[in-house]
């Protein structure tokens, strides 16, 4: 995913060479996330206003980025929301499925394992992993809890490139370095560990107050 984004100043097309910049892909994967859940409502189409209601971008700004998709939908009307949902994708180049692996199977990671969050956008959890004896063996969702020490055999088998960190802080770095010695390019990291990687490597880091200071500041101003 790294390889696909770039931060230089952007093109009309919002592109370097074949690539996106940071920005295009960032505000796209928002535009993804809204259109997903305005799918699952059942939302056949959707106005630019709508979307820029829910991402806080501009509804200039998204007419600017999705003028690429060609015709606008009608006047008032809006955006198919299927067909924006599959281009956007494919510019993404998120279409199809991406296997991941879920490290810890605690409060968080039972949580992410039963609930749709990731498959909605086409990630399927194949595997779930924990040190702790106790957990190894249980069922969670449809998986059996494995140990850690088949981390680098289901990653070969699985295809794996992307892992989620359900992790204590502490166990997250030596984790992250297992996992990009098994070959792992992207670490969706849920600890509020600063990992160490190689530049090969992205690391997403999710955390719910950087996401409330992001809501504030559009409060504030
Ligand atoms: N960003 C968010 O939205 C968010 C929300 C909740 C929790 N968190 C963070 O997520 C992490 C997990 O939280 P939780 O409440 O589920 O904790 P938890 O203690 O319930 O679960 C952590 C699990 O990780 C396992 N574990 C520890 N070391 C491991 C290793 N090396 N390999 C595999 N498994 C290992 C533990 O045995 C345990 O089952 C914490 O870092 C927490 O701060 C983030």
């Amino acid at each position: 995913m790294s390889s696909m984004i770039e931060n230089d100043a952007e093109t009309p097309f919002g592109k370097v060479g074949d690539k996106l910049t940071l920005g295009v892909a960032a505000r796209l994967s928002r535009y993804l996330q809204v259109l997903t859940q305005a799918k699952k409502m059942g939302k056949e189409t959707i106005s630019s206003q709508e979307l820029s209601d829910y991402t806080h971008v501009n509804s200039t700004q998204i007419r600017r980025d999705l003028s690429g998709f060609g015709k606008f939908g009608k006047r008032g009307v809006g955006y198919n929301v299927d067909s924006l949902v599959s281009q956007i994708r494919k510019i993404l180049r998120t279409s199809g499925q991406h296997n991941i692996a879920l490290f810890g199977a605690g409060h968080l990671g039972r949580a992410i394992a039963s609930s749709d969050i990731f498959a909605d956008h086409g990630f399927r959890v194949v595997a779930i992993f924990d040190n702790d004896p106790g957990k190894i063996g249980e069922l969670v969702g449809t998986h059996r809890v494995r140990p850690a020490g088949d981390l680098r055999a289901v990653v070969d088998e699985e295809d794996i490139v992307v892992a989620v960190l359900a992790v204590p802080t502490a166990a997250a770095q030596m984790l992250a370095d297992d996992l990009v010695s098994a070959g792992v390019k992207i670490i969706f990291n849920y600890s509020e560990a600063l990992l160490q990687v190689p530049p090969e490597v992205t690391v997403h880091t999710s955390s719910p107050a950087v996401d409330l200071l992001y809501a504030l500041y559009f409060y504030l101003t």
